[in-house]
Order: structure tokens, then sequence, then C-alpha cells
């Protein structure tokens, strides 16, 4: 199988999704698409031996079509049968979205349905939460709705920080993201819950 990776920015999710796929793993990573020629992914994907290209954004202004159809004619040309958004900061349209539908993943830092958009662990420390988490979910039309595919859960400290939760979480994301997408490409949508001990709140 065939999946493509789109990137924002430094590309953790995306190594670590690429480094899970060796061996006996059914997909191999076909091509790490970034909105940003200057995301610090590309340099790593390009050091592990993946395809990149760049679609940016900013070459259609006020033309999100013209850019997902930029985008769209971009993944195309990789034939992908998967795709998976790591540290995609661009919200996809319904009809981008339903090009791919029931096979785009996406990994966000809270756990959904809790927290959607942005300033997760923020909201999450503002509300006094005493959990915290990361969740992998297949991409719908509504922005961080469609179903959990896993989710990977924290304690909250008290001393706890926006930057410290997301310095904890991150490796546990490095974790769930390529486990989820093992099961997904099988066809099998059983979800992945780590640590797999429940956190007692
Ligand atoms: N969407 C969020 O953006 C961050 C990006 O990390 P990276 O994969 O680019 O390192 C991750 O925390 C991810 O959950």
């Amino acid at each position: 199988k065939r999946v493509a990776i789109l990137i924002s920015g430094g590309g953790s999710n995306m190594v670590a999704l690429a480094e899970s796929m060796v061996g006996d793993h059914p997909a191999r990573p076909c091509v790490v698409i970034a909105n940003d020629p200057d995301a610090g992914g590309l340099a790593k994907a390009a050091a592990l031996g993946i395809p990149t290209a760049v679609v940016d954004h900013r070459d259609f202004p006020k033309d999100r079509n013209g850019f997902e159809g930029a985008l769209h004619a971009s993944l195309e040309e990789y034939q992908p049968d998967f795709v998976c958004l790591a540290g995609f900061m661009r919200i996809l349209g319904a009809g981008f979205v339903g090009q791919y539908a029931g096979r785009m993943l996406n990994i966000h830092p809270s756990l959904l349905p809790k927290y959607k958009g942005l300033h997760t662990h923020a909201r999450a420390l503002e509300a006094g939460d005493t959990n915290h988490g990361c969740s992998v979910h297949e991409v719908t039309a509504d922005l961080d709705d469609g179903p959990i595919l896993g989710q990977a859960r924290i304690e909250v400290v008290a001393d706890d920080t926006p930057e410290t939760l997301a310095q904890r979480l991150l490796p546990l994301e490095h974790q769930l993201y390529p486990a989820v997408l093992r099961r997904y490409v099988m066809g099998d949508r059983t979800p992945v819950y780590l640590p797999s001990a429940p956190v007692m709140p």
C-alpha cells in the first residue's frame, strides 16, 4: 500500500510514520508534501529517501479551491492509497476530503471530541483537566470530527504548562499514529489506546 504524508512543520510524526513502515509492514511512504517550502520535515523526508513536494498555500491567496486542486494534482502524481495528515495546519474543504473519504487520517493533540482546533494544551490547562492526550481520527468534512481510531492519555501534573504537556505528549503521538496506521491500512478499525493500562484520575 502507498501512503502519502502531508506536513506543515518539523515533521516528527511523519518521521515516526515513515520509520514504522519497514519490514513486514503492508505499506510504504510514497511522498511527503508540505504547504511550506521551509517546513523542516522536508529535509528529514529526503534523508529517509522519500520523494518530497511543496504546494505553497500562499501561491493561492484567497483561493482555497486553487490550492486544494494543486494539492490533489500533486498527490495523484504518487497514486496514494492512503493519506496521513501529520502536523498539517491547513483546513481542507469537503470537496478535497471527499476524494480521500475512508482513507485519510489525522493526528490531533487533544482527547477528542474535546478541544477541536488550536491551542489544545492551553485549553486543557485552563479547564483544569486532570487528563490530556492526543487522538488519531479519520478525516471527514468537519474539522477534527471524524471517527476516532486511537487515543493516548497522559496525566496533567500541577506545574504543567502548554509546553511541558506538548513535550510529554509528542513521544506518545509517535507511538500512537504508527500503531493506528498499521491497522488502518489492513482495514482494521479497532481503536488503539495508549497506555493500554488506563491512567487513573
Ligand atoms: N498537529 C500537531 O502538530 C504537532 C506537529 O508535530 P510534527 O509532527 O510536525 O513534529 C503535533 O503535536 C501534532 O499533534
